[in-house]
C-alpha cells in the first residue's frame, strides 16, 4: 500500500491501517530525514498497534466467557479439542466483524511486532520530535523508549541532555505507554514514603485492582489461538501430544502474564512478592489511619503467603488483641481466588539451572521446578528427583479424578495388587480419565504427562525425542486390618526394562519385560499415608542405595534398565497415589492415540 493509500484508508471509520505499513513509510520518511512525515506516521502506527491489540483483546475476553460445549461420551480428543477449535472460529468472527482490512492484513513479521514490543517506534519519534524543536514531546517518546530498554546506552546519554537542558519541564519524563498499576503503585509508595498514609492507601488499593484486571485481561490472551506457535510444538506427532501441548501452551503463557504483570518496566526480572508487597504497605498504612480491621485483614492475607514470617505474626497477635478476639478476622477474598495467589512468583529460570556431574545443562522447561536430588546423591547413575512439578491444586485435580473414576465404575474397580495380597490396586489410564467426562481433570492428567514427559526429555536426552510409552495413574490402598507383622513390599524390586536376576547379577532384557522403556518416571500426587516409599537397590535387590519419600508435585525419574532396580515400601496405611510413567526413544513404541480412540468408540457403542 502506498502512503495516499494509507492516509485515505485511514480517514474512513472503523478501518485500522495496518501498523506494519505505516512502521515502514515512517521509517523511510525518517532515513529521508523528512521528520514531519516521520513524526506523523510512527504516531500513528502505534495508535494502529494499540487498535489492534484493543480489538483482540476484546475479541478474546469476549470468546473466553463462551461456554465449552461439551464432548460426546468418549469423544475424548473433540471434549478436549472442541472448545479450543470453538474459541478459534468466535475469535476469527469477531476479529472480521471488528477489523478493516480483514485480520490477515495486520500479522505483520515477527522482527516489526518485536520493535513494537520493545518500543522502538518511541527511538524514532524522540530524533524527530527533537529536529522538530518539540522538547516536550521528544523528552517523553526518549523516556518512554529508555523505561523498556534500561541498558540502552545511546538514549541513557540522549536522558542525561534532556535533564540538563534548560527548557525541559520534569513532568515531560512521561511514560506514554505505562501500565496503570505501576503508576498507582509508584504514586502510593511515594505518599507512604512522605508519611500520607490515607493516599497511600487509596493508591495501593488501587494498584492492586489495576493489576488483578489486568492479569484477568493477559489470561484471557492465553487461550489462543496463537498467532506463532513454537515450532517444536507444531511438530509433534500425536493428537495426544498436540492436545496437551495446547493446553501447556496456554499455562506457560499464564506464567508470562504474571512475570509481565509483576516486572517492573525496565527491570529485567520481576518483583517477586509483588502481592505481598502490597499487602504489607498496606497493613501498615491502615494502621495508621486507624482501621485496624483491615490492617489485620491484610496481615492475614500476607500470612497466607509467608506463614511463618514472624513479624507478621507478631503484628497479627497484636491486632487481635486490640480487635478483641472474638472478631474473626479473615484473608481477602480476591488474594486466596483459585488462581489468583500465583501472583507469588516461580523461581526465575536462571536458578533452577539443572547440574550434574558438573556438566551445565539447559533450564528446564518449566519454570519453579527444582532438581532435589542427582544421581550422585542418589548414589547411582541416571536418577533425579524434581520437586513442585505440579501445585497443591493440581495434585487435588487429579487426585478427584482418581475419585470419579471410581464412582463412573467405568472398568476401574479397586482390586488386589498383583504384587501384594495386603493392599488394594486402582488403576487408571489416560483413556479412561478421557471417559470420566470431567474434562478439567482429564486435561490435568494429559497437562502432568506431557510436562513430565519434557522435563524428563530436556534433562536425560536433549535434543533426542521421548515418546510417551505407557501411563497410568495408580492408587495403593492398605487393606485395614491386614497390616499386622507385614513382612513384603508394596512393589517387589524389578527394573523397569529387563527381568531381574539377583544371583546371577544380570538383568535380562527379554520380553516379558517391556525391553523398549528407556526411561520412567514417578509423579507423586499425596503424602497422607504411612509406608510406601521407594527405594533403589544394587544388583543383589538387597542392598538399598536410595530413598524417596513420596509427596505432591514430586517427580522422581530414572533410565530403565538394570542400572536402577527398584521397589515399593509396604503401604500400612491410606492411599498412595502417583502417575508412573514410561517413555521410549523408539517411535514404532510410543503410545498410539489412534488406537486408543478407536478402541474408545468400540467400547462406547457397547
Ligand atoms: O510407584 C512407585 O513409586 C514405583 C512404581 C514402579 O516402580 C512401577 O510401577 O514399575
Ligand atoms: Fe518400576
Amino acid at each position: 500500500m502506498n502512503l495516499l493509500a494509507a492516509a485515505t484508508a485511514a480517514t474512513s471509520p472503523g478501518r485500522l491501517v495496518p501498523f506494519d505499513l505505516l512502521y515502514a513509510d515512517g521509517v523511510r520518511a525518517y532515513l529521508a530525514r523528512d521528520w514531519a512525515r516521520a513524526a506523523e506516521l510512527l504516531q500513528r502506527a502505534l495508535h494502529s498497534y494499540a487498535g489492534l491489540r484493543a480489538a483482540r483483546r476484546a475479541c478474546r475476553t469476549a470468546c473466553a466467557r463462551q461456554e465449552p460445549f461439551p464432548g460426546g461420551p468418549g469423544r475424548w480428543e473433540a471434549a478436549l479439542l472442541g472448545p479450543v477449535l470453538q474459541r478459534a472460529g468466535c475469535l476469527q468472527r469477531c476479529l472480521g466483524r471488528r477489523l478493516r482490512p480483514a485480520p490477515s492484513a495486520h500479522r505483520a513479521s515477527c522482527a516489526v511486532r518485536r520493535d513494537f514490543e520493545r518500543r522502538e517506534p518511541y527511538n524514532y519519534l524522540q530524533v524527530a520530535f527533537f529536529q522538530l524543536k518539540k522538547l516536550d514531546q521528544a523528552v517523553s517518546a526518549a523516556h518512554t523508549f529508555f523505561i523498556a530498554n534500561p541498558q540502552h546506552l545511546q538514549m541513557r546519554e540522549d536522558i542525561e541532555k534532556y535533564r540538563r537542558m534548560s527548557g525541559v519541564k520534569s513532568d515531560s519524563f512521561q511514560d506514554l505507554e505505562a501500565a496503570p498499576h505501576w503508576e498507582a503503585y509508584e504514586t502510593g509508595v511515594q505518599h507512604y514514603d512522605a508519611d500520607e498514609y490515607l493516599q497511600a492507601v487509596a493508591w495501593l488499593e488501587e494498584s492492586l485492582s489495576e493489576a488483578l484486571s489486568a492479569l484477568e485481561e493477559c489470561r484471557a490472551l492465553c487461550e489462543g489461538p496463537w498467532e506463532d506457535e513454537d515450532e517444536e510444538e507444531k511438530m509433534q506427532p500425536g493428537l495426544y501430544e498436540a492436545i496437551a501441548a495446547h493446553y501447556i501452551q496456554v499455562l506457560k503463557c499464564r506464567q508470562q502474564c504474571v512475570l509481565e504483570i509483576a516486572t517492573k518496566p525496565g527491570r529485567i526480572s520481576a518483583t517477586e512478592d509483588f502481592i505481598p508487597s502490597h499487602l504489607d504497605l498496606l497493613q501498615f498504612a491502615y494502621n495508621q489511619v486507624g482501621n485496624q480491621t483491615l490492617a489485620a485483614e491484610c496481615a492475614a492475607s500476607y500470612l497466607l503467603f509467608y506463614p511463618t514470617d514472624e513479624a507478621m505474626l507478631e503484628k497479627m497477635k497484636q491486632y487481635r488483641t486490640e480487635l478483641g478476639e472474638d472478631t474473626a478476622v479473615t484473608a481477602r477474598q480476591v488474594v486466596t481466588a483459585p488462581g489468583l495467589s500465583f501472583l507469588v512468583l516461580p523461581v526465575p529460570q536462571d536458578r533452577v539451572t539443572v547440574r550434574e556431574t558438573k556438566r551445565e545443562r539447559c533450564p528446564l522447561p518449566f519454570e519453579g521446578i527444582a532438581v532435589t536430588m542427582d544421581s550422585q546423591q542418589m548414589n547411582g547413575t541416571q536418577r533425579v528427583v524434581f520437586d513442585r512439578v505440579l501445585t497443591e491444586s493440581e495434585c487435588k485435580d487429579l487426585l478427584r479424578l482418581t475419585k470419579a473414576a471410581g464412582e463412573a465404575g467405568d472398568g476401574y474397580r479397586a482390586r488386589r495388587s498383583p504384587h501384594t495380597p495386603h493392599e488394594r490396586f486402582e488403576g487408571l489410564t489416560v483413556l479412561k480419565a478421557m471417559q470420566v467426562k470431567c474434562i478439567c481433570e482429564s486435561a490435568a492428567f494429559l497437562i502432568a504427562s506431557e510436562k513430565s514427559r519434557k522435563i524428563i526429555e530436556s534433562y536425560f536426552t536433549p535434543g533426542k525425542k521421548l515418546h510417551f510409552s505407557f501411563t497410568h495413574l495408580v492408587c495403593r490402598r492398605a487393606v485395614d486390618g491386614e497390616q499386622e507383622g507385614r513382612m513384603d513390599l508394596s512393589h517387589p524390586v524389578h527394573a523397569d526394562n529387563c527381568l531381574l536376576d539377583p544371583e546371577g547379577q544380570e538383568c535380562w532384557k527379554e520380553p516379558p519385560a517391556y525391553v523398549y522403556r528407556d526411561y520412567s518416571g514417578i509423579l507423586y500426587l499425596n503424602d497422607d499415608f504411612q509406608g510406601g516409599g521407594l527405594f533403589f537397590t544394587e544388583m543383589d535387590t538387597v542392598t538399598v542405595t536410595a530413598e524417596v519419600r513420596p509427596k505432591c508435585g514430586r517427580l522422581v525419574a530414572f533410565s530403565s534398565g538394570k542400572e536402577n532396580p527398584h521397589g515399593v515400601w509396604a503401604v500400612s496405611r491410606g492411599r498412595r497415589c502417583a502417575i508412573a510413567l514410561w517413555y521410549t526413544h523408539s517411535r514404532e513404541h510410543a503410545e498410539q492415540v489412534k488406537g486408543y480412540v478407536e478402541e474408545t468408540n468400540t467400547s462406547t457403542s457397547k
